[in-house]
């Protein structure tokens, strides 16, 4: 069997813990952009032909874990009788609200406390995020105004409403830059369990690899579902994406016709010209670890000996994340008390 295949059982789909991702918002905010440009490698630039979506649509995705993320069309009133929204609100991780910054936003803002009122009431536990998005068009100082204006009206609007104790976490965001990237990340990551476990996992790679900065990718979405414990510097992540872009087209130039040479493993080094070396190697699950570590010559190490080092501590995580994956599945699986009623 390919060793890089996942060889669990997939969660079964009706699986409670699947992650659902309600995407909500004002008509033309740029919903359908994001999930084309995050999830379907669109080019940002041709959302500009994406016609109004009129009916709720769901895409599923499977990386770390099964992903479903689900597009409200900003016409729809659901707060009809005849839309089920309490099921609805009840079966969601993560309520993600995308506001046009380069539009009027105060229609917006009042429909969004209206929807953090309702969701928030039949379900505590979801987790509440904004997007303010497009803000390619806005200056670096202007963003920042916005933010905080948006920021404070939404506490405004919730403190009228009389709602307290709800955890709102703003992003600003644009799908022509790596930020709808790094948000979503964010917001994934909520919704992974064994995200601590991961977090430790990486921590301790990094401390005893000399690694300055570690990443754990989905390679289709370019989502990291993880990283250590250090601050995520945008730039880092920038390269990283790109690296891991670079290494999947050689990889595929490289293939032969009938794809024989794809043994399944997938490892490459790249050599940065800042002194700074990548090192990309694939894992289970669609998902990528790729580090970053200095080729300091002042260091008394020997590069050889530390890039051994950390093939062989990559092999131990990946062995790690093939276990934790093993036991979430378990856990996930109904027990057979359930089964039974
Ligand atoms: N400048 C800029 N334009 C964006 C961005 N994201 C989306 N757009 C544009 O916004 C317009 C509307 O995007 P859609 O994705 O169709 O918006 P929607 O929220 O799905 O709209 P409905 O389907 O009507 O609910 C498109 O022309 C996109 O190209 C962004 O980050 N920056």
């Amino acid at each position: 069997m390919d060793e890089d295949q996942p060889q669990l059982i997939n969660r079964p789909s009706n699986d409670p813990e699947r992650a659902t991702i309600l995407l909500m918002g004002l008509r033309r905010g740029g919903k359908s952009s994001i999930c084309k440009v995050v999830f379907h490698n669109m080019q940002p630039l041709d959302t500009i032909y994406l016609e109004s979506t009129s009916q709720p649509t769901t895409d599923h995705y499977s990386s770390l874990i099964d992903l479903a993320v689900m597009e409200l069309p900003g016409q729809l009133n659901y707060f009809e009788p005849s839309y089920d929204s309490e099921t609805l609100f009840k079966s969601v991780g993560a309520l993600v609200y995308v506001i046009d910054s380069q539009d009027e936003y105060l229609n917006a803002l009042t429909n969004l406390a209206m929807i953090i009122e309702y969701a928030y009431k039949v379900n505590p536990k979801i987790h509440i995020e904004v997007l303010i998005h497009k803000v390619d068009g806005l200056s670096e100082d202007f963003r920042l105004d916005t933010q905080r204006d948006i920021m404070q009206r939404i506490g405004d609007e919730l403190l009228d409403l009389g709602i307290e104790g709800v955890q709102v976490s703003f992003h600003l965001t644009s799908i022509f830059d790596h930020s709808i990237y790094e948000a979503f990340s964010r917001i994934i990551q909520k919704l992974i369990m064994e995200l601590p476990n991961l977090e430790n996992l990486l921590d301790n790679l990094v401390l005893h690899s000399r690694i300055e900065k570690a990443f754990l990718f989905d390679i289709n979405s370019k989502i990291y579902v993880a990283t250590d414990s250090s601050p995520v510097d945008i730039q880092t992540y920038e390269v990283c994406a790109e690296f891991i872009d670079a290494t999947v087209d050689l990889y595929d130039l490289y293939q032969a016709k009938d794809g024989s040479n794809r043994s399944g493993k997938l490892q490459c080094k790249s050599f940065l010209q800042n002194g700074y070396i990548l090192v990309f190697n694939k894992m289970i699950r669609g998902l990528a670890l790729i580090a970053l570590l200095k080729n300091d010559a002042n260091s008394g190490c020997d590069l050889n000996d530390s890039i051994s080092i950390i093939d062989y501590n990559i092999d131990v995580f990946n062995k790690a994340l093939k276990e934790i994956w093993k036991n979430s599945i378990i856990k996930a699986l109904p027990s057979p008390e359930d089964t039974k009623n």
